[in-house]
Protein backbone atom coordinates (compact mmCIF):
# COMPACT_ATOMS: atom_id res chain seq x y z
CA UNK A 1 0.00 0.00 0.00
CA UNK A 2 1.07 3.16 -0.55
CA UNK A 3 2.16 5.63 2.36
CA UNK A 4 0.08 8.25 3.16
CA UNK A 5 1.55 9.51 6.06
CA UNK A 6 5.13 11.15 6.33
CA UNK A 7 5.79 8.66 9.03
CA UNK A 8 4.59 5.98 6.97
CA UNK A 9 7.44 7.20 4.27
CA UNK A 10 10.32 7.17 6.67
CA UNK A 11 9.08 3.82 7.48
CA UNK A 12 9.62 2.74 3.87
CA UNK A 13 13.01 4.68 3.61
CA UNK A 14 14.69 2.75 6.77
CA UNK A 15 13.40 -0.51 4.82
CA UNK A 16 15.20 0.53 1.80
CA UNK A 17 18.35 1.13 3.62
CA UNK A 18 17.81 -1.86 5.33
CA UNK A 19 16.68 -4.41 2.82
CA UNK A 20 20.32 -3.07 1.19
CA UNK A 21 22.47 -4.11 4.28
CA UNK A 22 20.99 -7.44 4.16
CA UNK A 23 21.27 -7.73 0.80
CA UNK A 24 24.70 -6.37 -0.51
CA UNK A 25 27.64 -7.38 0.97
CA UNK A 26 29.56 -4.21 0.25
CA UNK A 27 27.26 -2.12 1.90
CA UNK A 28 27.45 -4.09 5.40
CA UNK A 29 31.43 -3.61 4.75
CA UNK A 30 30.44 0.35 4.20
CA UNK A 31 28.47 0.38 7.33
CA UNK A 32 31.17 -1.31 9.38
CA UNK A 33 33.52 0.84 8.24
CA UNK A 34 31.95 3.67 9.20
CA UNK A 35 31.22 2.01 12.80
CA UNK A 36 34.64 1.78 12.91
CA UNK A 37 35.26 5.52 11.99
CA UNK A 38 33.26 7.28 13.80
CA UNK A 39 35.13 6.35 17.07
CA UNK A 40 37.86 6.72 15.34
CA UNK A 41 37.69 10.01 14.89
CA UNK A 42 37.19 11.06 18.35
CA UNK A 43 39.51 9.02 19.86
CA UNK A 44 42.06 10.83 17.47
CA UNK A 45 40.28 14.28 18.79
CA UNK A 46 40.12 15.73 14.75
CA UNK A 47 38.65 19.06 14.67
CA UNK A 48 34.93 19.83 13.59
CA UNK A 49 35.55 20.47 10.21
CA UNK A 50 37.31 17.77 9.54
CA UNK A 51 34.84 15.45 11.29
CA UNK A 52 32.29 17.00 9.15
CA UNK A 53 33.98 16.57 5.67
CA UNK A 54 34.84 12.34 6.32
CA UNK A 55 31.21 12.12 7.44
CA UNK A 56 29.67 13.43 3.86
CA UNK A 57 32.68 11.10 2.41
CA UNK A 58 30.75 8.33 4.22
CA UNK A 59 27.16 9.66 3.59
CA UNK A 60 28.19 9.81 0.14
CA UNK A 61 29.52 6.23 0.01
CA UNK A 62 26.32 4.84 1.75
CA UNK A 63 24.05 7.23 -0.61
CA UNK A 64 25.75 5.49 -3.71
CA UNK A 65 25.04 2.20 -2.62
CA UNK A 66 21.92 2.86 -2.17
CA UNK A 67 21.47 3.69 -5.53
CA UNK A 68 23.79 1.26 -6.72
CA UNK A 69 21.09 -0.95 -5.14
CA UNK A 70 17.71 0.79 -6.39
CA UNK A 71 19.06 0.42 -10.15
CA UNK A 72 19.98 -2.95 -9.81
CA UNK A 73 16.26 -3.89 -8.72
CA UNK A 74 15.10 -1.40 -11.39
CA UNK A 75 17.21 -3.48 -13.76
CA UNK A 76 16.61 -6.99 -12.28
CA UNK A 77 12.62 -6.35 -12.90
CA UNK A 78 12.94 -4.97 -17.05
CA UNK A 79 15.32 -8.12 -17.59
CA UNK A 80 17.05 -10.79 -15.87
CA UNK A 81 18.39 -12.26 -19.07
CA UNK A 82 21.63 -10.93 -20.43
CA UNK A 83 21.17 -7.86 -22.21
CA UNK A 84 24.24 -4.81 -23.03
CA UNK A 85 21.56 -1.63 -21.94
CA UNK A 86 21.10 -3.28 -18.40
CA UNK A 87 25.44 -4.37 -18.02
CA UNK A 88 25.83 -0.67 -19.12
CA UNK A 89 23.19 0.25 -16.24
CA UNK A 90 24.38 -1.93 -13.54
CA UNK A 91 27.90 -1.09 -14.13
CA UNK A 92 27.85 2.55 -14.52
CA UNK A 93 26.01 2.59 -11.26
CA UNK A 94 28.67 0.45 -9.65
CA UNK A 95 31.25 3.23 -10.72
CA UNK A 96 29.60 5.58 -8.57
CA UNK A 97 30.07 3.53 -5.54
CA UNK A 98 33.77 3.08 -6.83
CA UNK A 99 34.02 6.74 -7.25
CA UNK A 100 32.42 7.84 -4.01
CA UNK A 101 34.41 4.86 -2.45
CA UNK A 102 37.68 6.26 -3.55
CA UNK A 103 36.81 9.80 -2.93
CA UNK A 104 36.04 8.92 0.72
CA UNK A 105 39.62 6.97 1.26
CA UNK A 106 41.39 9.64 -0.26
CA UNK A 107 39.47 11.96 2.40
CA UNK A 108 39.56 9.86 5.37
CA UNK A 109 43.48 9.48 4.42
CA UNK A 110 44.16 13.35 4.13
CA UNK A 111 42.93 13.90 7.27
CA UNK A 112 43.59 10.75 9.60
CA UNK A 113 47.00 10.39 8.28
CA UNK A 114 48.33 13.30 10.10
CA UNK A 115 46.59 12.29 13.43
CA UNK A 116 47.57 8.35 13.08
CA UNK A 117 51.43 8.52 11.43
CA UNK A 118 53.03 10.39 14.49
CA UNK A 119 51.52 7.35 16.74
CA UNK A 120 52.82 4.81 13.57
CA UNK A 121 56.55 6.45 13.44
CA UNK A 122 56.39 6.05 17.09
CA UNK A 123 55.23 2.33 17.16
CA UNK A 124 58.36 1.81 14.61
CA UNK A 125 60.99 3.29 16.56
CA UNK A 126 60.04 0.89 19.30
CA UNK A 127 61.30 -2.15 17.31
CA UNK A 128 63.88 0.11 15.50
CA UNK A 129 65.91 -0.09 12.49
CA UNK A 130 66.43 -3.76 11.22
CA UNK A 131 70.16 -4.71 10.01
CA UNK A 132 71.04 -6.25 7.30
CA UNK A 133 71.87 -10.02 9.21
CA UNK A 134 68.40 -9.60 11.05
CA UNK A 135 66.82 -8.77 7.32
CA UNK A 136 68.50 -11.82 6.09
CA UNK A 137 67.85 -14.12 8.70
CA UNK A 138 64.36 -13.53 9.07
CA UNK A 139 63.30 -14.19 5.28
CA UNK A 140 64.74 -17.21 6.00
CA UNK A 141 62.82 -18.05 8.74
CA UNK A 142 59.63 -16.65 7.46
CA UNK A 143 60.20 -19.31 4.33
CA UNK A 144 61.38 -21.98 6.76
CA UNK A 145 58.58 -21.78 8.99
CA UNK A 146 56.07 -21.03 6.15
CA UNK A 147 57.56 -25.10 4.93
CA UNK A 148 57.18 -26.54 8.50
CA UNK A 149 53.49 -25.20 8.45
CA UNK A 150 52.87 -26.54 5.01
CA UNK A 151 54.61 -29.83 5.82
CA UNK A 152 51.96 -30.08 9.62
CA UNK A 153 49.07 -29.25 7.72
CA UNK A 154 49.77 -31.38 4.56
CA UNK A 155 48.46 -28.93 2.20
CA UNK A 156 49.82 -27.64 -0.85
CA UNK A 157 53.17 -27.83 -2.24
CA UNK A 158 56.35 -25.70 -0.71
CA UNK A 159 56.09 -23.09 -3.51
CA UNK A 160 52.34 -23.58 -4.17
CA UNK A 161 49.07 -23.61 -2.50
CA UNK A 162 48.43 -24.42 0.94
CA UNK A 163 48.37 -23.31 4.69
CA UNK A 164 49.94 -20.81 4.40
CA UNK A 165 50.45 -19.00 1.18
CA UNK A 166 53.77 -18.80 1.02
CA UNK A 167 53.91 -15.51 -1.45
CA UNK A 168 52.10 -13.37 1.87
CA UNK A 169 54.06 -14.36 4.54
CA UNK A 170 57.17 -12.95 2.10
CA UNK A 171 55.27 -10.75 1.17
CA UNK A 172 54.33 -9.25 4.33
CA UNK A 173 57.71 -9.86 6.03
CA UNK A 174 59.54 -7.51 3.24
CA UNK A 175 56.43 -4.96 4.32
CA UNK A 176 57.88 -5.03 7.35
CA UNK A 177 61.38 -5.04 6.90
CA UNK A 178 60.52 -1.97 4.83
CA UNK A 179 58.38 -0.37 6.86
CA UNK A 180 61.28 -0.65 9.93
CA UNK A 181 64.61 0.25 7.41
CA UNK A 182 62.94 3.82 6.35
CA UNK A 183 61.10 4.72 9.67
CA UNK A 184 58.14 6.18 7.12
CA UNK A 185 54.75 5.94 6.94
CA UNK A 186 54.13 6.48 3.96
CA UNK A 187 56.09 4.29 3.02
CA UNK A 188 55.49 2.08 4.78
CA UNK A 189 51.50 1.89 3.87
CA UNK A 190 52.68 1.85 0.48
CA UNK A 191 54.75 -1.21 0.59
CA UNK A 192 51.66 -3.05 2.89
CA UNK A 193 49.69 -1.81 -0.27
CA UNK A 194 52.26 -3.85 -2.56
CA UNK A 195 51.82 -6.90 0.07
CA UNK A 196 48.08 -7.22 0.38
CA UNK A 197 47.91 -6.86 -4.25
CA UNK A 198 50.26 -10.11 -3.83
CA UNK A 199 48.06 -11.94 -1.32
CA UNK A 200 44.70 -10.48 -3.52
CA UNK A 201 46.75 -12.17 -6.83
CA UNK A 202 46.53 -15.32 -4.65
CA UNK A 203 42.90 -14.88 -3.99
CA UNK A 204 42.17 -14.69 -7.81
CA UNK A 205 44.05 -17.35 -8.63
CA UNK A 206 42.45 -19.65 -6.66
CA UNK A 207 45.73 -20.85 -5.27
CA UNK A 208 44.56 -20.01 -1.94
CA UNK A 209 41.96 -19.19 0.77
CA UNK A 210 41.81 -15.68 2.73
CA UNK A 211 42.39 -18.39 5.69
CA UNK A 212 45.59 -19.40 4.26
CA UNK A 213 46.40 -15.60 2.80
CA UNK A 214 45.83 -14.02 6.36
CA UNK A 215 47.54 -16.92 8.21
CA UNK A 216 50.54 -16.24 5.61
CA UNK A 217 50.12 -12.33 6.11
CA UNK A 218 50.39 -12.89 10.25
CA UNK A 219 53.01 -15.40 10.16
CA UNK A 220 55.54 -13.03 8.08
CA UNK A 221 54.55 -10.08 10.03
CA UNK A 222 55.17 -11.96 13.56
CA UNK A 223 57.91 -14.21 12.71
CA UNK A 224 59.94 -10.74 11.14
CA UNK A 225 59.30 -8.64 14.42
CA UNK A 226 60.45 -11.41 16.05
CA UNK A 227 63.67 -12.20 14.99
CA UNK A 228 64.21 -7.82 14.81
CA UNK A 229 63.74 -7.90 18.59
CA UNK A 230 65.50 -10.58 19.15
CA UNK A 231 68.09 -9.08 17.17
CA UNK A 232 68.20 -5.92 18.98
CA UNK A 233 68.04 -7.45 22.32
CA UNK A 234 71.07 -9.09 21.83
CA UNK A 235 73.43 -6.64 20.00
N1 LIG B 1 20.84 -8.59 -16.95
C1 LIG B 1 22.15 -8.38 -17.10
N2 LIG B 1 22.66 -8.17 -18.32
C2 LIG B 1 24.00 -7.95 -18.50
N3 LIG B 1 24.90 -7.91 -17.52
C3 LIG B 1 24.47 -8.09 -16.27
C4 LIG B 1 23.07 -8.34 -15.98
N4 LIG B 1 22.95 -8.49 -14.64
C5 LIG B 1 24.17 -8.33 -14.12
N5 LIG B 1 25.09 -8.08 -15.07
C6 LIG B 1 26.56 -7.86 -14.88
O1 LIG B 1 26.94 -8.41 -13.63
C7 LIG B 1 27.46 -7.39 -12.75
C8 LIG B 1 26.99 -7.68 -11.33
O2 LIG B 1 25.60 -7.56 -11.29
P1 LIG B 1 24.71 -8.06 -10.07
O3 LIG B 1 23.30 -7.78 -10.37
O4 LIG B 1 25.09 -9.46 -9.78
O5 LIG B 1 25.15 -7.08 -8.93
P2 LIG B 1 25.98 -7.34 -7.59
O6 LIG B 1 26.59 -8.68 -7.56
O7 LIG B 1 25.11 -6.92 -6.47
O8 LIG B 1 27.14 -6.28 -7.88
P3 LIG B 1 27.63 -5.02 -7.09
O9 LIG B 1 28.89 -5.48 -6.48
O10 LIG B 1 27.83 -3.98 -8.17
O11 LIG B 1 26.57 -4.61 -6.10
C9 LIG B 1 26.94 -6.07 -13.33
O12 LIG B 1 27.81 -4.97 -13.00
C10 LIG B 1 26.91 -6.36 -14.82
O13 LIG B 1 28.17 -6.17 -15.42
Amino acid sequence: MKPTRFIDSVNCAIEGIIHTARTQKHMRRHFLAALFLFPLMLLLRVTETEFILISISVCFVLFAELMNTAVEAVVDLVTTEYHPQAKIAKDVAAGAVLVASIGAAVMGYLVLSKYIFPIYKEALGVVGNPSEMGTLVSLLTVVIVVVILKAISGTGTPLEGGLPSGHAAVAFSVATVVSLSTQNPLISVLTIALAVMVSHSRLLLHIHSMREVLLGAVTGIAITLLIMFLFRYYQ
